[in-house]
């Protein structure tokens, strides 16, 4: 265990990270924040939700000079929410060395990350895209940059990025510092990276799986055409505070969203063909608790850090098995509990059989909930809801009408009334939602095409201030056990 007093970090640096209410840092963090000050390249790999970004951040900012006049430090993020994020969480870090970051993104307007730029930000946070098109412009200068991060560098160097990284790379002068980070490394984007850094250092957070041990992982037999009601009767019997649902396709994403809304669920989707305005909307919505549900594709299952997020629900079976990683992840975050469950239609059993191997976890099989189950899960709500309200103490005229009620009424009838009206409605409303091919292993010929990531160029999301809701269920001391 390792105080970040014992970090040997700069004052101002220091006293940020207690107000965000750190004392203890990760094992990624204690072990990166040395090395990295050392100038040395680093393969940072540690389970979702440990503080990444934090272990980059912390040694990003420590180097940044506050009197240069261009931007010497540049992270790479895969998507415009998660390029939000961590500029926001680098702004934090640090504010009182008066170090900023400027998040540059496609489709926010350019003119308004061209003012940012003039007011001489010390690190950039970027998606590819955008960065090249300020490049071009020469609202960035690459030149005297020293430090580039990649986050989610197996995602940043894979087929859809690589082009853009290695574009990006020619800019920036040797020596450089280069310090890759994600959840998973697979063995291939090492080779990659490998022509891309000097003699990296790895530094791996070893667990017996990829996944969270707090995120308890479940299976649900189900087939295509089930999906939904079961989906339904899951979210009545054990309600979620937040909870992401992933889906296959954009397609799949929107018919679902609006399928729940149409059942009384407050949901909204997520993707990459929503306008960015738009996205930014359902995200703050989603941060604040003004939707439970968020409905999205795998444009927000890397690095978004929402807090109180209790459940993911695997509508769809992702392609990779690094993809279930980083969704799942979405929840058990910092130190919390979380709980996953995937839908497994039976043609899909041998996907699921080959995530579990790569990613060395076991998936308990869950039973289907039924119609009563929800409809029971319904009623316990509604008891909760009653129970709580007799707890505050300015019931004085609310029991005086009891009372005359108690007069004319059974207390059975009362309560029972009472309760009625207080559980969510069951709304019957007829959902038709379009099937999804079923998938198939990548290793088998002659089979239905891969939907992974990889195909969408350059998947991109927008961001939003992470700390707008309060934090549920939030432990800042993290418990990693
Ligand atoms: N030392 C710490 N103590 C307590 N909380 C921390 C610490 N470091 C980071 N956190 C918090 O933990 C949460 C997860 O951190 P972060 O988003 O950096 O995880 P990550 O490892 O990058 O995960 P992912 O692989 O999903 O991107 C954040 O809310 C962050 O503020
Ligand atoms: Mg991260």
């Amino acid at each position: 265990m390792t105080l970040f007093s014992e970090l040997r970090l700069e004052s101002p640096i220091l006293q940020a990270i207690e107000e965000m209410g750190f004392e203890e840092a990760t094992p990624i963090q204690s072990e990166v924040i040395p090395k990295a000050k050392n100038g040395t390249d680093i393969i940072g790999q540690a389970q979702t939700g440990t503080g990444k970004t934090a272990a980059f951040g912390i040694p990003l900012l420590e180097a940044a000079d506050k009197t240069a006049n261009s931007p010497q430090g540049i992270v790479l993020a895969p998507t415009r929410e998660l390029a939000v994020q961590v500029s926001e969480e680098l702004n934090r870090l640090g504010k009182h060395k008066r170090v900023t970051a400027v998040a540059v993104y496609g489709g926010q307007d350019i003119q308004r990350q061209i003012k940012a730029l003039k007011r001489k930000p010390q690190i950039i946070v970027a998606t590819p895209g955008r960065l090249m098109d300020h490049v071009r412009r020469k609202t960035i200068d690459l030149g005297k940059m020293n430090t580039v991060v990649l986050d989610e560098a197996d995602e940043m160097l894979s087929m859809g990025f690589v082009d853009d990284i290695e574009e990006i790379l020619k800019d920036i002068p040797e020596p450089r510092q280069m310090l890759l980070f994600s959840a998973t490394m697979p063995p291939k984007l090492k080779r990659v990276a490998d022509k891309f850094m000097t003699n990296p250092e790895q530094v791996q957070v070893k667990n017996k799986s990829m996944t969270v041990a707090k995120i308890d992982q479940y299976y649900i037999e189900v087939n295509e055409q089930e999906k939904f009601e079961t989906l339904c009767n899951m979210l009545d019997y054990t309600p979620p505070e937040l909870a992401i649902v992933f889906g296959r396709t954009k397609r799949r994403v929107d018919e679902l969203a609006e399928a729940l809304s149409r059942r009384g669920y407050a949901a909204e989707g997520i993707h990459g063909d929503m306008k960015q305005a738009q996205r930014d909307k359902v995200l703050q919505k989603f941060k604040k608790g003004t939707i439970e549900l968020l409905i999205a594709t795998d444009v927000a299952a890397r690095g978004i850090d929402v807090s109180g997020v209790t459940h993911v629900y695997n509508f769809d079976l992702p392609q990779d098995p690094e993809s279930y990683v980083h969704r799942i992840g979405r929840t058990g975050r910092a130190g919390n509990e979380g709980v996953a469950y995937s839908f497994v239609p039976s043609r899909e059993m041998t996907h699921l059989r080959l995530i579990e191997k790569t990613v060395q976890a076991k998936l308990k099989k869950a039973p289907k909930p039924t119609r009563n189950d929800a409809v029971e899960g319904r009623a316990q709500q509604a008891v909760q809801k009653l129970v709580g309200s007799m707890q505050v103490d300015d019931n004085e005229y609310w029991e005086r009408t009891a009372e005359e009620l108690l007069n004319e009424y059974e207390a059975k009838e009362i309560v029972a009334a009472a309760l009625k009206m207080n559980a969510r409605e069951l709304k019957e409303e007829p959902v038709k939602l379009t099937s999804e091919a079923p998938l198939r292993n990548k290793g088998s010929k002659g089979q239905g095409k891969p939907s992974s990531k990889y195909k969408q160029k350059r998947p991109q999301g927008h961001g939003s201030s992470k700390n707008s809701r309060p934090p549920r269920n939030k432990k800042k001391k993290m418990d990693l056990s």
